[in-house]
């Protein structure tokens, strides 16, 4: 039996810090200021689970009663690079809770919120988000919009103007209609994926044939699929980051991408427009990733729109040549709906802008589903199963396939739980609410953390263990009837929830339906071939198990 040993990194680095801001060490709590009497619009319900910390009599408690981990943001924010926070937010979020209480404030150089994790104060502040829900603004990737004169995409936009284009998109990624269009080009790359690392085992793994072993650090691979992936929904065309020598063109991209985001959390928090005019690198590095994602989406266009023209003139529709769904940059262009400014500032959103969402968000889920399948071998096998006979049952269709294997939706549920790539969801509420009877006012930036939350023995029965199960069983099903349902939330909430969402969610769990079916796929070729190979005694074999090692790596046998 060969095996493939994937290394799997820790927590430390695996989310982004764009979605949050950093608790700090030292905390205080607030001197008791003015206290807001009676009852406030919109505050029904919102005392919820957890306990309140204030109030007394039905007394509604002042915001600046809220326990905070320090007031002056520049003192915080220095200490916060002092200890290194940036990379651990998620795990000081956790222990300010545990610490503060189920809500605290926070603020951090230029920004300032409330932080919660309570589903009940959840679910009343995404009551309040109103048509035209606002998240925090990614102030360096804005300014750099501005100041190169490009349109924005739904991800910067506001009011009317991003819902006009949400609305749009939402036709062409979230609904069940695209989602069946686009799901064949998803499932040809998880199934080339799977077969190219077949092969790479074949090629490169140590010790007998049919026995083979082979340890790799999975992320690039992952990070590739992702990409590839994306980009055949977007574009329609594969990019080839599969071949052994991927285009200087993608690999710019990769750099490009990856140049963007790391760039992005200092910018966060600093005065970025001070630094733009005074040309500091930090600034100029950002910039030009951004410049070069730009040009790279640009191109993709110009591509799609001679191959629209030079289709048309055969007669074809562009966004389904020859009957064949094409992507949805094409959708978007043959329907004319949005400009092509907007479709550029769109598509590069959801190409790379989907924040470090889009292409390698995908990526780091991926690798923490390998590591959770191989430390429970239990859960892997009832997963097998299930996908074997969902697939069998499917004839080769993927959408009935997925329908069929509820526990793949719940393992990637599960892992977004215990690994949340936003560490927040934020809002702004449009009237005034009340969360653990403090007054939050209108307008008021309130994070919803999602790993404190995921890990909340409050909210969840055994919050360390991966259960797939629990999504499907009754019991939770119960809780939520009782109106604590928002315990799911790593693609956020409502109208302005992921764009990319179903894109995710399926390339993920299609990744894993390869990995895990590529045995029962294999069997059938090997029943035919298992007569010509008994004269040689070679046996192929498919995918068999994902198993930890004793060092702490997961293992893909074959
Ligand atoms: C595991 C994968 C992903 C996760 C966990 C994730 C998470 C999120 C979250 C939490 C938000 C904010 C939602 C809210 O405020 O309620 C968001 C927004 C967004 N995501 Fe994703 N995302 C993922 C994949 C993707 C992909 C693959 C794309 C692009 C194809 C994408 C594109 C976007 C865009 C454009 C927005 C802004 C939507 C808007 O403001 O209307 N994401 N994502």
């Amino acid at each position: 039996m060969r095996s493939m040993s994937i290394r799997v990194p820790g927590t430390r680095g695996s989310r982004h810090a764009f979605f949050g801001v950093a608790p700090q060490k030292a905390l205080s709590t607030s001197v008791a200021e003015t206290v807001v009497e009676g009852k406030l619009e919109g505050g029904k319900g919102a005392q919820g689970a957890g306990v309140s910390k204030g109030g007394v009599d039905g007394r509604v408690r002042s915001f600046q009663e809220i326990p905070h981990t320090g007031k002056n943001g520049w003192v915080n924010l220095v200490k916060f690079w002092r200890q290194d926070y940036f990379g651990q937010l998620h795990k000081h979020m956790e222990r300010t809770f545990n610490t503060l209480g189920p809500i605290y404030r926070e603020h951090v150089g230029t920004h300032k919120s409330v932080n919660i994790m309570m589903p009940s104060d959840i679910s009343e502040l995404f009551r309040s988000e109103g048509l035209h829900p606002q998240r925090m603004t990614l102030q360096p990737w804005a300014t750099h919009r501005e100041t190169r004169q490009l349109s924005k995409g739904v991800f910067l936009k506001n009011g009317e103007e991003w819902r006009a284009d949400r609305l749009l998109l939402n036709k062409e990624v979230m609904m069940s209609s695209a989602v069946k269009r686009f799901l064949p080009l998803l499932d040809e790359v998880a199934s080339d994926f799977s077969r190219m690392l077949q092969a790479r085992v074949e090629r490169e793994g140590r010790g007998k044939k049919g026995k083979r072993s082979l340890t790799i650090d999975p992320s690039p691979d992952l990070f590739r699929f992702a990409l590839e992936a994306s980009c055949h929904v977007l574009y329609g065309e594969r990019i080839g980051l599969f071949s052994s020598s991927p285009s200087l063109e993608s690999q710019k991209f990769i750099w490009a991408v990856e140049q963007m985001l790391a760039t992005t959390p200092p910018l966060l928090y600093l005065p970025h427009r001070l630094l733009l005019r005074i040309g500091a690198p930090q600034w100029t590095q950002h910039a030009t990733a951004w410049d070069h994602i730009f040009s790279h989406a640009e191109a993709r266009i110009q591509r799609v729109y001679q191959r629209m023209s030079s289709s048309q003139g055969r007669g074809a529709e562009a966004g389904a040549a020859g009957g064949q769904y094409t992507g949805v940059l094409s959708q978007l262009m043959e329907k004319g709906q949005l400009s092509l400014d907007l479709i550029k500032a769109n598509i590069t959103e959801l190409m790379a802008g989907g924040v470090d969402t889009c292409v390698c968000v995908t990526a780091v889920p991926l690798q923490f589903t390998l590591f959770e399948l191989g430390r429970n071998p239990e859960v892997q096998e009832s997963v097998r199963q299930q996908v074997r006979t969902s697939w069998a049952e499917a004839g080769g269709d993927p959408q009935k396939a997925l329908q069929g294997a509820p526990l793949l939706k719940g393992t990637i549920k599960e892992i977004l739980r215990l690994y949340p790539v936003g560490i927040t969801v934020q809002r702004m509420p449009i009237k005034d609410i009340v969360l653990q009877n403090y007054h939050i006012p209108a307008g008021t930036m309130v994070h919803a953390c999602l790993y404190p939350l995921g890990r909340s023995t409050e909210v969840f029965e055994n919050p360390q263990s991966f259960q797939p199960g629990r999504w499907s069983n009754s019991r939770e099903e119960g809780q939520r009837a009782e109106g604590s349902g928002f315990r799911s939330l790593a693609f956020g909430f409502g109208a302005r929830q992921c764009v990319g969402r179903r894109i995710a969610e399926n390339e993920m769990q299609l990744l894993i339906m390869h990995v895990s079916s590529s045995k029962q796929e294999k069997e059938e070729r090997k029943r035919e071939e298992e007569e010509e190979d008994e004269e040689d005694g070679i046996r192929e074999k498919g995918y068999d198990a994902i198993r930890m090692e004793r060092d702490g790596k997961a293992c893909v046998e074959l």
